[in-house]
C-alpha cells in the first residue's frame, strides 16, 4: 500500500472514535418518589430510601431472592461469582419517575450523540431490584441483551449509606470508577450509570451498609421520532461528530491508489449486536450504536451503498487469513457432503469471496476474489463460534 494511502487510511481510522462508553451522575428527586412498596398482600411494607432505617432495609433484604445472571440466555445462581439479593418487578412498586426527571433524555443526547441514534426514541423498562448488603459484589461481567433492540443498562443507585460496591466500567484497557455513595447518602437524591451493553463491568464488595439499586434495560424504541426536515438545522453535536470522519474518508476515496480494481470497504463493527440464524441482518441497520452508525450515515451521505453482512474465515487449509466470505445473513443448518467444504456451500448458497486489498490471495481462485480494504479489522467481539453440523452424506 502506498504511503499516502496508509495515511489517508489512518485519518480515518482516527476519526472513528468513541465517545465514553456511559453517562453517569447524581440527580435530586422529590422526597415522595423515594418512597418503594415491597412484598405480598397482607405483608406488604413500605419505606423512603432518603431515611430509611437499617431495619427496614434488613426486612428489604429479607425479602429478596438471590439474584441470578444470564449465561448464554440461561439465569445461573452462583454466588461465587455474584453476591446479592433481588426482587422481581412484581415484588415491589418504586414511585422513581426516571423518564420525568429527563434522565432519558440526558441518557439519549449524551450516550447516543454520535450518531443518528441521537434522533431515535429510547425506552426503558424497569427490570430488577437488587440489594447488595455487607460482603455483596458483582464480579466481571457484561449484561445479556433481552432483545434486538436492547442497546445498554441504566443503573439508578438510591440514597441508602453504604461504603464499597463501587460500579467499575471497563473498555479497552480503560476504566472508570462510579462511587457517589457518600454524595448522596441520606439525601433526597439519586445516582445514575448508563452504559452500553458490551461495556464490561463490576460491582465491588460492599464494605458497610446496603446498596440497593435499580435496573432497567435501555432500548430504541420502534418508532424513530419523525426525521428533520431540511430547513432545520440539526444541533451541532451530530454535525460536529461526523464531520472529521467524513472529510477524512472523501480524502481516501480520492486516492487513485484505493482498490483500483474496484472492490468494498470494509468497517469490521465496533459495537456488540444481537443476532442468530437465518436472522435479516439489515434489520439491525437502525440499531447501530455510535462510531458503528456514523459510519453508515457517513457513506450512504457519500453516495457508498453500504450493506451489513456476516464474515466467514477462508477454508484454513487453502485459503490465507486474508480471504473471507462474505453473507448477507448467518447460515443456517447445513449438511456437507463428503467431498464438500463449508466454505463451497457459503459460495453456493450467495456467498462471495473477498481479500484484503493487494493480498495476492486472490489470484488463486477460479472466478475470482473480490478485493476489500479493511479500514476497521473485524474484531473478537462480533466473533460468534458455532459447531455446524458436519453431517455426511454420500
Ligand atoms: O449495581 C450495579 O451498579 C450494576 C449491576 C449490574 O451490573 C447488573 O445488574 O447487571
Ligand atoms: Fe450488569
Amino acid at each position: 500500500m502506498s504511503e499516502d494511502l496508509q495515511a489517508r487510511l489512518a485519518a480515518v481510522q482516527k476519526a472513528i472514535t468513541k465517545r465514553p462508553p456511559f453517562v453517569g451522575g447524581t440527580l435530586d428527586v422529590p422526597d415522595s418518589d423515594l418512597k418503594l412498596y415491597f412484598g405480598e398482600v397482607d405483608d406488604a411494607y413500605c419505606l423512603n430510601f432518603a431515611r430509611a432505617t437499617d431495619e427496614q432495609l434488613g426486612k428489604l433484604a429479607a425479602a429478596c431472592d438471590p439474584a441470578t445472571f444470564g449465561v448464554k440466555q440461561e439465569d445461573v445462581l452462583d454466588e461465587s461469582y455474584r453476591k446479592a439479593g433481588k426482587l422481581d418487578t412484581d415484588k415491589f412498586a418504586s414511585l422513581l419517575k426516571v423518564a420525568e426527571y429527563g434522565l432519558i433524555d440526558t441518557v439519549r443526547d449524551e450516550l447516543l450523540q454520535e450518531g443518528a441514534d441521537s434522533t431515535k426514541q429510547v425506552a426503558c423498562e424497569l427490570y430488577k431490584l437488587n440489594v447488595y448488603g455487607k460482603d455483596s459484589f458483582f464480579k466481571s461481567h457484561k449484561d445479556t441483551p433481552r432483545s434486538e433492540r436492547m442497546f445498554g443498562s441504566l443503573v439508578v443507585v438510591l440514597p441508602t449509606p453504604h461504603e464499597g460496591g463501587a460500579l467499575v466500567l471497563r473498555e479497552d484497557g480503560r476504566e472508570w470508577t462510579f462511587d457517589y455513595a457518600a454524595e448522596i447518602a441520606n439525601a433526597t437524591k439519586i445516582a445514575y450509570v448508563a452504559f452500553f451493553g458490551d461495556i464490561e463491568h463490576e460491582v465491588l464488595t460492599v464494605k458497610t451498609g446496603y446498596r440497593v439499586t435499580l435496573t432497567y434495560n435501555l432500548y430504541f424504541d420502534a418508532a424513530p421520532k419523525p426525521a428533520r426536515s431540511e430547513s432545520k438545522p440539526i444541533p451541532r453535536s451530530v454535525v460536529d461528530a461526523d464531520a472529521p470522519f467524513r472529510e477524512a474518508l472523501q480524502k481516501l476515496l480520492q486516492d487513485p491508489a484505493l482498490l483500483p480494481k474496484g472492490g468494498y470497504l470494509a468497517f469490521g463493527l465496533r459495537f456488540m449486536y444481537p443476532c442468530n440464524q437465518g436472522m435479516k441482518l439489515q434489520r439491525l441497520r437502525h440499531h447501530l450504536k455510535g462510531a458503528d452508525a456514523m459510519v453508515a450515515r457517513v457513506c450512504k451521505e457519500l453516495g457508498l451503498r453500504g450493506k451489513l453482512m456476516v464474515t466467514y474465515p477462508g477454508d484454513d487449509e487453502f485459503e490465507s487469513e486474508d480471504v473471507h466470505i462474505i453473507m448477507d445473513a448467518p447460515f443456517g443448518d447445513c449438511y456437507l457432503t463428503e467431498d464438500d467444504s463449508f466454505q463451497d456451500l457459503l459460495l453456493r448458497n450467495g456467498g462471495k469471496r473477498i481479500c484484503a486489498m493487494g493480498s495476492d490471495a486472490g489470484e488463486d481462485f477460479i472466478g475470482g476474489c473480490t478485493e476489500a480494504l479493511w479500514v476497521v479489522p473485524l474484531s473478537q467481539f462480533n466473533e460468534v463460534k458455532e459447531a455446524h453440523g458436519a453431517r455426511t452424506f454420500s
